[in-house]
């Protein structure tokens, strides 16, 4: 199966009341295992790419590339879109859909409305004669993100009245309204905004994004996915997996050198971690209908 964009994996997860899990590439293994958890799953799947991570892997080229060889290798017939996780600029947009990324993120939530609105404009512009969906954000997702530290006192909700604006003067796919989720571990108990989330998705009609879904308990994703969610971004769960697996073998296994030893129990944890989130979506056996 060739690399396909998430609008219809989005469209076809709102209206059958799931979501698809963007799970995030940190390396080689990552993307062995993300992909082989969507195959025994039977299910669609995001594979997010954020920007502090192109270089480490090598460069934008390089990545899709390696994508494009496991799915061959595998022979991975499930949907798969490859994604721009957090983009900050057009020009890197733009950079990853001449390198063939299927889909982008143009985050300037940092930025005014203003600005936010006319830099998400032009990339769906571009976007969009290419096939390519567009997904923003609006308001702070406090918490690690990329190398950035957000203080959590910033966080900030985002306004409804914005998201219309935004989505209408826009054209995006898809939006990650800021309701109260973090990256990276939970300090204390989360505290998501579900009735502005329901709110939003009645007004702008768009599938909803759900940054930050690594620690979240199974009730508030399920209401998440009711009020409107239909794709949920994952990477700290399965870090944590696949790096405890890793400390415990060496512990263990102090003479150990080769990295075979360590990185296959790792892979296998990140197939686990991610095909119990597939579960938790409810994406499992959702493959042929898109
Ligand atoms: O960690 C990254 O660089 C990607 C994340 O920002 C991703 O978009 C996300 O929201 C995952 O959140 P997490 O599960 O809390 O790591
Ligand atoms: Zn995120």
């Amino acid at each position: 199966m060739t690399l396909v964009s998430m609008k219809d994996m989005l469209q076809t997860a709102l209206e059958g009341k799931y979501a698809v899990g963007q799970f995030n590439l940190n390396n080689l293994e990552f993307t062995q295992a993300i992909l082989q958890a969507a195959q025994l799953e039977q299910s669609p799947v995001i594979l997010g790419v954020s920007e502090a991570y192109i270089p480490y892997m090598g460069g934008l080229p390089c990545i899709v590339g390696m994508v494009k060889a496991l799915i061959e290798h595998y022979g991975i017939t499930v949907p798969v879109a490859l994604h721009l996780d957090h983009g900050t600029s057009y020009d890197l947009c733009i950079q990853a859909m001449h390198a063939g990324f299927t889909s982008v993120m143009i985050d300037a939530s940092h930025h005014s409305l203003a600005h936010n609105i006319e830099v998400t404009r032009h990339v769906t512009l571009a976007a969009h004669v290419l096939g390519v969906t567009v997904e923003s954000e609006l308001g702070r997702i406090t918490g690690r993100e990329d190398d950035l530290v957000v203080d959590e006192a910033e966080g900030m909700y985002a306004v409804s009245e914005d998201c219309v604006k935004l989505v209408k003067e826009t054209g995006i796919d898809c939006l990650a309204p800021a309701l109260g989720s973090v990256h990276g571990p939970y300090r204390g108990q989360p505290k998501l905004g579900f009735d502005r989330m329901a709110e939003i998705r009645d007004l702008t009609g768009l599938p909803l994004v759900l940054h930050g879904g690594s620690g979240l308990p199974d009730d508030e994703i399920r209401q998440a996915i009711a009020c409107g969610t239909a794709k949920i971004n994952v990477n700290t769960d399965n870090q944590i997996a696949c790096t405890a697996t890793i400390r415990t073998f060496l512990n263990d296994h102090p003479d150990a050198y080769d990295p075979r030893n360590y990185l296959i129990p790792a892979r296998e944890a990140i197939i686990a971690s991610v095909r119990s989130k597939i579960q938790l979506f409810g994406s499992s056996g959702k493959a042929g209908g898109i």
